[in-house]
């Protein structure tokens, strides 16, 4: 299949875009337009000009941050971006994957081009090309208070141009150096402001979030068709679903959440109730919608965020290309992001929380209308020694704990730092990170719920007290992709190398949606 081509400076780019050239999906090119170029190198002219001239240049001829009425010499300019990137070399923690590294890389460039940070065309070449050949610098997760932006994780960028540290490159790790030896690169060296204008923004978190923004979005509507599944192994209530409800409180996410979980479970108005089922089911089925919709509402908020975030010129100084004037300012501070991630990460917590409460119901016998205890599989002489689901519910909880516990703010923890320059930060990439660590757990939860839901419609079915038939094609298909991937549970077995590749089909949405209103 071909692949999608996306030019980057002509248009702004989308979460959707980012994804896709994190993903190998899309390719990622550079506008080749004579205007664009222009636009570009107009502003590098300037700015050289503007120290050749002895001019004071904040960033240029100037320490940076509290440094800044430190006066750098002419003659030690061009060593000083240089010196940026290297003392920034300090990240610690984890190593961002290939993927995410290469989200960043595209995210920087998506600011660069607009043309306001004062840098040569020859750099966004450089950086497209580098897209291009699959290579990504190897990121520490952690040293960045997210305002004075990504300094340090973003060092890393600038050492991969400038030919330092190490990158992904071909399924490895391997030197920086000898990766521009394979492609018969000569590694750039940084125009003054050019280290500055690479490290100063807020890349790092904003390309967090756009990644941390498609897997919600999947996950909410994989679990409302969960929700689905569930509420018919529990002979639950259809009627809950019943569109008046919800045109009565209109919040439209939540709307289409309850339309979608209405059309998985074939109601229609005329529905008689199963003759097990409550009056009214437990919030956890009830007020599903209530809670994914949560999210659903929260998207389109947070997609003009992000995606303003991605196409902005969000370093300091900012040089106008038109006046070549400098504009000292704060585009760094990321607090934006560090809101919308704060927020993700609490309504995906919240998901996380309904599918374990959800789960909690499937294997409960006094809640379940008849299901067996752990929902074993097992014949009735082997049930003494067979207990089904019982650990994975266990785990299910622990996700869950684990993932509301992390949605603590990472927005309210400003610390005053680097000499009471930076004396309020934005800790947007911790919120990022902790909302990629939260939707981590949340679909772990899912999965676990997920077998559960098959192994529930299962057991009825092999029981009589379901029929296929009576399923939407929407509910089958779910539960005919996981069975194959993990078949019913009928003697105990260890189930984590079936929730392992279950996880892999939700982290590549390998899993289809047919039929969903999105
Ligand atoms: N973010 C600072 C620049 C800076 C760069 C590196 C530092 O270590 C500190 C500060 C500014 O634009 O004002």
């Amino acid at each position: 299949m071909p692949q999608r081509v996306i030019v980057v400076g002509e248009q702004p780019l989308t979460i959707e875009d980012i994804v896709a050239v994190a993903r190998g999906q899309a390719r990622l090119v550079l506008s080749q337009s004579p205007e664009f170029r222009e636009l570009i190198q107009k502003g590098a002219r300037l700015l050289d000009q503007k120290w050749k001239n002895g001019e004071v240049v904040y960033g240029v001829t100037t320490g940076v941050g509290e440094s800044c009425l430190r006066r750098i010499p002419a003659e030690l300019v061009p060593q000083f971006s240089r010196n940026l990137s290297r003392f920034h070399g300090c990240g610690l923690g984890r190593i961002f994957d290939r993927e995410t590294s290469t989200a960043i890389l595209a995210v920087r460039l998506a600011s660069l081009v607009r043309g306001f940070s004062g840098i040569r065309f020859e750099l966004l070449e450089r950086l497209a090309r580098l897209i291009e050949a699959g290579v990504a610098p190897l990121i520490p997760e952690e040293g960045s208070v997210g305002a004075s932006g990504d300094l340090t994780p973003l060092s890393y960028v600038a050492a991969m141009l400038i030919g330092e540290r190490d990158v992904y490159f071909e399924g490895d790790i391997v030197g920086t150096a000898k990766v521009h030896e394979i492609l018969d690169l000569e590694p750039l060296e940084l125009f003054p402001k050019e280290g500055l204008a690479l490290m100063n923004g807020t890349s790092v978190m904003t390309a967090l979030a756009a990644l941390a923004y498609d897997r919600a979005e999947y996950l909410m509507n994989l679990s409302a068709r969960l929700t689905a599944m569930i509420s018919e192994a529990l002979f639950g209530n259809k009627a809950h679903f019943d569109r008046r409800i919800f045109e009565q409180k209109p919040h439209p996410g939540q709307l289409r959440i309850a339309d979608n979980i209405a059309a998985d479970l074939g109601y229609a108005t005329a529905y008689r109730r199963h003759q097990d089922s409550r009056i009214q089911d437990t919030y956890a089925i009830r007020c599903a919608p209530h809670i994914l919709g949560v999210l659903a509402d929260a998207l389109p908020w947070m997609r003009t965020q992000i995606e303003t975030e991605l196409n902005s010129a969000n370093d300091n100084p900012l040089v106008d290309p038109y006046t070549g004037e400098v504009l000292h300012g704060g585009n760094f501070y990321g607090g934006h992001i560090a809101f919308v991630a704060d927020a993700m990460k609490n309504a995906v917590a919240n998901i996380a929380d309904l599918l374990d409460r959800q789960f909690a119901l499937l294997v409960n016998i006094r809640r379940n209308h008849g299901l067996p205890l752990n929902l074993s599989g097992a014949t009735e002489d082997q049930m003494p020694v067979n207990h089904g689901f019982k650990a994975l519910q266990i785990g299910c909880s622990a996700w869950a704990a684990e993932a509301l516990k992390l949605t603590m703010p990472a927005s309210v923890f400003s610390r005053s730092t680097e000499s009471h320059n930076q004396d309020k930060v934005s800790m947007g990439t911790i919120s990022a990170r902790d909302a990629i660590r939260v939707l981590e757990l949340t679909e772990q939860v899912f999965v676990g719920t997920l077998l559960a839901a098959c192994q529930s419609l299962e057991l009825r079915a092999k029981r009589g007290e379901l029929s296929w038939m009576d399923l939407t094609p929407g509910i089958r298909s779910l539960h005919e992709q996981v069975r194959r991937l993990s078949p019913f549970v009928s003697e105990d077995r260890p189930l984590e190398p079936e929730l392992r590749a279950l996880l892999h089909a939700v982290r590549n949405q390998d899993l289809q949606l047919d039929g969903i209103t999105a």
